[in-house]
């Protein structure tokens, strides 16, 4: 197996973590936190105020995209084979050129300080420990260069909300500042130009970039280029106005329009590691994303956030993994939640998968040890699951459609 950089040892074998845990019991050690997947949410909801609950749980409209998500999921069955002899499940991939010990990333989420003060920083070394790749938002509490101290020696991703045309210097300025903080990869969200129509944030009144303390705005508010923006448009410091200062960064980072494909060369010419545009949900765009040259795409729907209605991205992975799967490296989000889930986007063609909510819930509910305590209980299921479905490995020639039968 490979692994990646410094690991905490309780994640160097996931099956593992399970006997560690029968052994504590037998010295009357109970774990701190439930492995009941199905209770992280309410175990989260129970400590947070209603509206940032209802800003992590919510989804678009009726909920219909979020629904469909979780459902797909539960169409696809795994088939175990038997007699298949192999001492340990090789959970190693090599996603974007980078070797990865487990096919798992966390998802960009922003404004993690509303769920616990450890905000990014708790789960970028949550991450370091996992041996798991983080993902900082650009709608991040914490700046790029201080998630990236927290994260160490790990391995971290920069997601951009990406500016319009006019405004190429901030988005200059912040692939600059994340190449220079070590940042491997450029994942550039396409399906969140404007935030969808969410009834949770609207009966609350609540956008999570305007409040009194605006703490989803520390990337813009540490940016020099913004900071000289706002100064020339108002004559003031953003100290000097913070509400009219996040307003303008909230502005500039959802447009209300999206980019074109013609723009994305200007994030090839600035940015010289791998690029992968996430939110992808068609044959055509994948195989536009791969004519455009970028490393890689994840087929997601935001988790149920933006579109209501939308088909589950879970239903388009299989016809986009055909069209495009050896041309470039496809991730998949939007309703992992438990081991078995990870297995099912990887036999439908997926080389990694990213989690966003479960481990949102963790950081609610545990802070960084929250967060850890999910990592290891997907990759402990996954590892586990996989042993026992005589698949040994996530390599495609093992883990691939064969492993699965539609259900309905
Ligand atoms: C509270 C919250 C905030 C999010 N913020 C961002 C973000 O800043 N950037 C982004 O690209 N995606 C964001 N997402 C979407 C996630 O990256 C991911 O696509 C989604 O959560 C995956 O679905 P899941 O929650 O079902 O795992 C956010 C999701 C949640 C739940
Ligand atoms: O909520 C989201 O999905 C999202 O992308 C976001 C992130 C930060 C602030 C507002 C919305």
């Amino acid at each position: 197996m490979t692994t990646h950089r410094h690991v905490d040892p309780s994640f160097a074998r996931p099956a593992a973590y399970q006997q560690e845990i029968y052994s504590k019991g037998l010295k009357g050690i109970r774990p701190r936190f439930t492995f009941d997947v199905s209770q992280w949410g309410p175990m989260a909801k129970e400590i947070l105020p209603a509206n940032a609950w209802g800003y992590v749980h919510g989804d678009a409209g009726s909920r219909q995209t979020d629904e469909n998500n979780l459902a797909s999921f539960k169409r696809w069955g795994i088939v175990p084979s038997r007699l298949v002899k192999f001492d340990k499940v090789d959970l190693s991939t090599k996603v974007l050129g980078m070797d990865l010990a487990y096919p798992l990333i966390l998802a960009p989420v922003g404004v993690l300080q509303l769920f616990n003060e450890g905000k990014e920083l708790a789960v970028a070394q949550a991450a370091k420990n996992a041996g798991v790749p983080y993902t900082l938002s650009t709608a991040a509490a914490s700046s790029i260069e201080e998630a990236a101290q927290a994260s160490d020696d790990g391995l971290r991703f920069f997601q951009l909300y990406w500016p319009t045309r006019e405004h190429d210097e901030i988005t200059i300025s912040m692939l600059k500042r994340a190449k220079a903080a070590g940042y491997k990869a450029l994942l550039v969200t396409l399906d969140t130009y404007i935030l969808g129509w969410r009834p949770d944030d609207e009966n609350h009144a609540y956008n999570p970039f305007l409040r009194p303390d605006s703490i989803g705005v520390e990337i813009g508010f540490s940016d020099p280029v913004f900071r000289k923006h706002f100064k020339k448009e108002t004559g003031k410091e953003i100290e000097e106005d913070l509400p009219h200062a996040a307003r303008e960064w909230s502005q500039i980072v959802f447009p209300g329009m999206s980019n074109g494909w013609e723009d994305l060369q200007l994030l090839k010419e600035h940015w010289d590691g791998p690029i992968v545009l996430k939110g992808i949900h068609t044959v055509p765009d994948a195989k536009r994303a791969v004519e455009a040259g970028v490393q890689g795409i994840v087929v997601s729907n935001h988790g149920g956030r933006q579109v209501d209605g939308c088909v589950a991205s879970l239903d388009v992975l299989p016809d986009i993994a055909e069209a495009v799967g050896d041309k470039i490296d496809i991730l998949f989000d939007s309703g992992i939640r438990c081991g078995t889930d990870i297995v099912k986007a990887l036999a439908l063609g997926a080389k990694a998968v990213l989690v966003g909510r479960p481990y949102v819930y963790g950081l609610a509910f545990g802070g960084q040890d929250g967060v850890e305590h999910v990592l290891k209980s997907l990759l402990g299921d996954l590892d586990l699951s996989l042993q026992l479905s005589g698949i040994p490995s996530v390599d495609k020639k093992h883990l691939n459609r064969d492993c699965l039968r539609r259900i309905n």
